[in-house]
Order: structure tokens, then C-alpha cells, then sequence
């Protein structure tokens, strides 16, 4: 079951994805980053990528994409803020961008 990260789980886990470049969303328990690819058709392919672990997990990133750009936003709707699958996702997005 998901279950919004409590006070002593959410260091351990955003601590490294705070180093790796993802940060708080004001005003929203959510964590943001933005990636920035070579051309749009990278930019695309590593949309598609993350789709298809997102779509396994059912665990869906709000994001936006504009040519090589990808803005992101990850939260767990269902719970209302940060929950273990957020940092599952952004994990396999950093490494999806290597
Ligand atoms: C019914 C379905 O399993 C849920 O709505 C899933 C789908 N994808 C989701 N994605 C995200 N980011 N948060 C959720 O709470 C969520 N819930």
C-alpha cells in the first residue's frame, strides 16, 4: 500500500535525489526538475522510455515538454504528497537520462 513518506523515511530517500538535481516544489509536497536533452527526438525517446515504468508501476509523472526540454513534476495523487514511489520514479528517470 502507498503511504505518504513520513518525517524519519523522506531524508533517506530525497536526500540523493536533492544531490541529483531534483528540489521542492513550493508550496507542494512534490519534488521538480527539469531535463534538458540533445535534440527533441533524445527529449522524446526518454519520455517514452519512462512511460512505459511509469505505466508498469502505475505511477504517472505530471510533465511538460518543449523541443529538448522536459519539465517534471512527480507527487502521489492518491495520497497527497510524496510518497516511496516518487523517489522509485525519479530514480529510474536519472538513470534513463545517463
Ligand atoms: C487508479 C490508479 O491506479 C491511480 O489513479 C494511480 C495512477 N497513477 C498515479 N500517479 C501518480 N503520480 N499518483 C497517483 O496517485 C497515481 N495513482
Amino acid at each position: 500500500m502507498t503511504e505518504k513518506l513520513s518525517d524519519e523515511t523522506r531524508g533517506p530517500l530525497l536526500e540523493p535525489l536533492f544531490a541529483a538535481g531534483w528540489q521542492m516544489v513550493e508550496g507542494r509536497d512534490a519534488i521538480e526538475k527539469t531535463f534538458v536533452f540533445k535534440d527533441f527526438v533524445e527529449a522524446f525517446g526518454w519520455m517514452a522510455r519512462v512511460a512505459i515504468w511509469a505505466e508498469k508501476w502505475d505511477h504517472h509523472p505530471e510533465w511538460s515538454n518543449v523541443y529538448k526540454t522536459v519539465e517534471v513534476v512527480l507527487s502521489t495523487h492518491d495520497v497527497g504528497g510524496l510518497s516511496a514511489l516518487d523517489a522509485k520514479l525519479a530514480r529510474k528517470m536519472d538513470s534513463l537520462a545517463e
